[in-house]
C-alpha cells in the first residue's frame, strides 16, 4: 500500500482508571489525514478489575510478577470488546488494516526504563485475524524517554486549523496536556485528575467516582493541605514528564481527616492548581483550552478551571472531537503511524533524545 493511503485502524485501551476497554476506529494516512469513526466503552468484569486495582496497589508484584493468568484474561476481555465493537458497528475484519492494541498499565517508571502495559497483541492478532501493534511504549523508555504521555501527536492532527497557541486537557486518572502551537507540540502529565477523589470517594462513600462533581462542590476546600500538596517538586520540574496513576496517594493522606465534602474539595482543588501549574511549562498562554477524558463531566473540576484560569475551557465536543475515545482513536492512529515508520513520540512529549518510532507489529497470519 502506498505509504500515504488512508486505512482503517481500531485502536483500544484501559486507561489508569481501569473503569473498561475503550474500542474505536479511525481512517487515517498516520499524518494529518484523520477521520475518526464510533467508539465504546465495554466495562471490565468486576472481578478483573478487582485484581488489577488489587495488582496496582502492589507495586512489587506488578513490575516483576510473570502473571501470565491476569494478562490472558486482560487480553481476552480485549478481544471480546473488539469483536463486539466490530459486530455493533457491521465493521468487517477484511476493512480494518490494522489493531493498536495498548493494553493495561499497570506499572510506569520512566526513570528505571520500565513501564508495564498488560496485553498480548501476538493473541489478539492471530485471534481477531488483524495484524496488530502493541508495545507502543516501550522503545521510548528504553531510550530514556518518559514512555507518555503518547496521545498529543494524535491531538497535533486533529487540532489543524484550530486557533492556536491551543491547550488540550486530559482529564483521566492522571491529567496530561498537549500544548500545540504550530509545529510546537509540548506535553506532559500534570498530576492527579481523578484518580485520588475516585480513590477517596470509593473509601468513604463506596462511589466509584463523584458525579458530576457533586461532594467535592458540596465542600470547602483546605488552602493549607492544597499547598501543601503543591509544594512536590513535580510540578516544578521541566517537561517532559510522566507519572504512575499511584504517585500522589501516599502524600495526599491529610485529607483523612476532613468530612467527605471537604475532603473531596480539597482533591479537586488540587487537581485544579495542579492543571493551572502547568502554565509554568509551556511558552505562551493559551486562550483556549479543550478537555478530554471523563473528567470534562465533573462540573466541579470544569467550574473551577474557568474560574481559576481565566479562558474558555471546554470539553472537545466543542470543537466536534469525542472526549470518550479520543485516546482509543491515538492508538489506533499511532499504530499506522507504527508500520509506516514515523515517530511516535518527540523530544518534546517524551524527552526522547529524538524522534522516536515505537510499536511491535503481530502479524494476523
Ligand atoms: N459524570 C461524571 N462525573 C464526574 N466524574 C466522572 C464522570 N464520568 C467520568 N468521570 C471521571 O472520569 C474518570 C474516567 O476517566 P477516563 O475514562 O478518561 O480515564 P482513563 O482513560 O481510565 O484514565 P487515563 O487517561 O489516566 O488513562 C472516572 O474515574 C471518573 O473519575
Ligand atoms: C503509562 C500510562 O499508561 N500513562 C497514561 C496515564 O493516563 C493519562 C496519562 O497517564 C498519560 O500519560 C497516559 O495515557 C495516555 C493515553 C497517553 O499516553 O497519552
Amino acid at each position: 500500500m502506498a505509504r500515504n493511503t488512508p486505512m482503517k485502524a481500531i485502536g483500544v485501551i484501559s486507561g489508569t482508571s481501569m473503569d473498561g476497554i475503550d474500542v474505536s476506529i479511525v481512517e487515517t494516512d498516520g499524518d494529518m489525514t484523520v477521520r475518526p469513526g464510533p467508539g465504546h466503552t465495554y466495562p471490565y468484569s468486576d472481578a478483573l478489575r478487582r485484581d488489577l486495582l488489587d495488582l496496582i496497589a502492589e507495586p512489587a508484584r506488578a513490575q516483576s510478577e510473570p502473571l501470565e493468568e491476569l494478562e490472558r484474561a486482560v487480553t481476552d476481555a480485549h478481544i471480546a470488546a473488539i469483536r463486539r465493537f466490530m459486530e455493533e458497528n457491521a465493521i468487517l475484519p477484511s476493512e480494518v488494516g490494522l489493531v493498536g492494541f495498548h493494553g493495561q498499565t499497570v506499572y510506569h517508571r520512566p526513570e528505571i526504563r520500565f513501564t508495564r502495559q498488560l496485553g498480548l497483541g501476538t493473541r489478539v492478532a492471530k485471534v481477531l485475524g488483524i495484524d496488530t501493534v502493541d508495545r507502543f511504549r516501550h522503545a521510548d523508555v528504553a531510550s530514556g524517554g518518559e514512555g507518555a504521555p503518547f496521545v498529543p501527536l494524535y491531538h497535533r492532527a486533529l487540532a489543524n486549523g484550530l486557533e492556536q497557541p491551543l491547550m488540550i486537557l486530559n482529564l483521566g486518572g492522571v491529567g496530561n496536556v498537549t500544548y500545540i502551537d504550530g509545529d510546537t507540540v509540548i506535553a506532559f502529565d500534570t498530576g492527579p485528575a481523578s484518580a485520588l477523589l475516585d480513590d477517596f470517594v470509593l473509601r468513604r462513600r463506596g462511589l466509584a467516582y463523584d458525579e458530576d462533581g457533586r461532594i467535592a462542590a458540596s465542600g470547602r476546600a483546605d488552602p493549607r493541605l492544597v499547598a501543601e500538596f503543591m509544594a512536590n517538586p513535580y510540578f516544578d520540574r521541566p517537561a517532559p514528564k510522566s507519572l504512575d496513576r499511584q504517585d500522589f496517594h501516599a502524600r495526599a493522606k491529610g485529607v483523612e481527616t476532613l468530612s467527605d465534602e471537604d475532603g473531596a474539595a480539597t482533591l479537586a482543588e488540587f487537581t485544579v492548581e495542579s492543571v493551572a501549574a502547568a502554565l509554568r511549562h509551556v511558552p505562551k498562554a493559551p486562550r483556549r483550552w479543550l478537555v478530554t477524558g471523563g473528567g470534562r463531566r465533573n462540573a466541579h473540576f470544569m467550574r473551577r478551571l474557568r474560574e481559576r484560569l481565566g479562558v474558555s475551557v471546554e470539553p472537545v465536543e466543542s470543537v466536534g472531537w469525542n472526549g470518550d475515545f479520543l485516546e482509543a482513536q491515538a492508538f489506533g492512529y499511532l499504530a499506522v503511524r507504527s508500520v509506516r515508520g514515523l515517530p511516535l513520540s518527540l523530544p518534546t512529549t517524551t524527552g526522547v533524545p529524538h524522534p522516536m518510532p515505537g510499536g511491535e507489529l503481530h502479524r494476523a497470519a
